[in-house]
C-alpha cells in the first residue's frame, strides 16, 4: 500500500495532476509503554515517527511538499535544516528527479543526518551561522529564484504532517487526552493540531486533545516569549531560536489548553535513556524532549492519574549516535576468552 497520499487523500491538497509519489511514509507504530505506564500511573504511548523512510516525522510534510512541487512544474526544492528536514528533502528530491539544495548549521547537524543528505544526491551547503540565519537566507534565495521552499513555511509541509494526528486517532479509536510533542521551529506541533481538528470535525473522534509542546532550556524561546539569539542544546534537531511557525503553535497551545515547557539537555538525554532501557525504544534527543516533559508535568501534577498521553518520538535514535558515544557508557573489555568474559558476566 502506497504512503500517506494515498491513504488520506480526501484530506490533502490532492488533485488529478498530483503525482502520489511514495517511500512508504507514515503507518507508523503507536507503542503502548506497558512498563513505563504502570510506573507512572498514565495511560501512555509513543508515535514512533523514527520508523519512516528517511527515520524522522519529515517525511510526512516532505512528500506531500515535493509532490506539490513536482505538480507546480519545479526543477529543483531547498530548505534550511538542523538535520531531519535536510535527508527527507533530499530523499524525496531524488524519488522525484528534482534537484535538492540544502542550507545547515556548520558542525551542528548529526552525522547520520549529514550522511543521509550527501548520499541521497543534496547539495549540502554548511555556513558559519545557525539555523535561524540559514533559513533566512533560503527564504531570500527562494523568493527570488526558480527553487521551491520545502521548509515548514511551505503549507504543504503542514498538511503532510497533520497526517500523524489521523494515525493515532485511527489506532487508539479516539483523541488521547494529551499530546505531548517536541518544538523547534513549531511546525509539528500546529499541523498535530490541525489533524485533529479536521478529524474530530469529520466525527472521527469524540474529542480533541491538550497539546503539551517541550523545547530544550537553552532553545526556548516559546517559553520565554522571546526570540533567543543564540540558541545551544545537545538536541541539535530543535536548537532554533526564532520558529518560523510560532503564532501557529501559540494558536494550537491556547485553543487546546495546552502548555508549553522547558527541559533541560539533562532531563533530555535521561529521558532517551530511561526509554531506551524501560521499552526498547531508540529516539533522538530532540524526540526524548517529549518524554523529559511528561515526566516532568507528571511529576509537577500537570497530568493527573490515568491519562491517556501520546508521545510523539519525531526521530529515530540511530541518526545521532554521538550523543550516546559521547556520554560515560557502560562497557567493559576483557581479554577475547571464555574465563575473562563469564568472570564480568
Ligand atoms: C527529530 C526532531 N524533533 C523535533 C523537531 C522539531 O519539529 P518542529 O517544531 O516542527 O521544527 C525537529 C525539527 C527539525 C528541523 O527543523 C529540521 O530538520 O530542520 C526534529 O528533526
Amino acid at each position: 500500500m502506497a504512503g500517506i497520499l494515498e491513504k488520506y487523500k480526501e484530506f490533502l491538497p490532492i488533485t488529478e495532476k498530483t503525482p502520489l509519489i511514495s517511500l512508504h511514509e507514515g503507518g507508523t507504530p503507536l507503542i503502548r509503554a506497558n512498563n513505563l505506564s504502570e510506573e507512572l500511573g498514565l495511560d501512555l504511548y509513543f508515535k514512533y515517527e523514527g520508523l519512516n523512510p528517511t527515520g524522522s516525522f519529515k517525511d510526512r510534510g516532505m512528500v506531500m511538499a515535493v509532490a506539490k512541487a513536482v505538480e507546480e512544474g519545479s526543477k529543483a526544492i531547498m530548505c534550511a535544516s538542523t538535520g531531519n528536514t535536510s535527508a527527507a528533502a533530499a530523499a524525496y528530491a531524488a524519488r522525484a528527479n528534482l534537484d535538492c539544495f540544502v542550507l545547515i548549521p556548520e558542525g551542528k547537524i548529526a552525522i547520520g543526518k549529514l550522511a543521509q543528505a550527501i548520499m541521497y544526491g543534496a547539495k549540502v551547503i554548511s555556513i558559519n551561522g545557525n539555523f535561524d540565519d540559514a533559513l533566512s537566507i533560503v527564504r531570500e534565495i527562494t523568493g527570488s529564484k526558480p527553487i521551491t521552499l520545502v521548509n515548514s513555511l511551505n503549507p504543504y509541509r503542514l498538511e503532510g504532517q497533520k497526517t500523524g494526528a489521523f494515525e493515532i486517532v485511527d489506532d487508539l479509536g479516539d483523541a488521547p487526552d494529551i499530546l505531548a510533542i517536541p518544538v523547534g521551529n513549531a511546525g509539528n506541533i500546529s499541523a498535530y493540531w490541525k489533524g485533529f481538528k479536521e478529524y474530530y470535525e469529520a466525527g472521527k473522534s469524540t474529542a480533541v486533545p491538550r497539546m503539551f509542546g517541550f523545547q530544550a532550556a537553552g532553545a526556548a524561546p516559546l517559553v520565554k516569549g522571546e526570540v533567543v539569539k543564540n540558541p545551544e542544546t545537545v538536541a541539535t534537531a530543535i536548537r532554533i531560536g526564532n520558529p518560523a511557525s510560532w503564532d501557529k503553535a501559540a494558536n494550537a497551545l491556547k485553543e487546546s489548553d495546552g502548555l508549553v515547557d522547558a527541559v533541560t539537555d539533562e532531563e533530555i538525554l535521561q529521558a532517551q535513556s530511561l526509554l531506551a532501557k524501560s521499552e526498547g525504544i531508540f529516539a533522538e534527543p530532540a524526540s526524548a524532549a517529549s518524554f523529559a516533559g511528561v515526566l516532568k508535568a507528571r511529576e509537577a501534577g500537570l497530568i493527573e492519574e490515568s491519562k491517556r498521553v501520546v508521545c510523539i518520538l519525531t526521530g529515530n535514535g540511530l541518526k545521532d549516535p554521538d550523543v550516546v558515544l559521547n556520554q560515560n557508557i557502560d562497557m567493559i573489555t576483557v581479554d577475547s576468552s571464555y574465563d575473562a568474559v563469564l568472570e564480568v558476566l
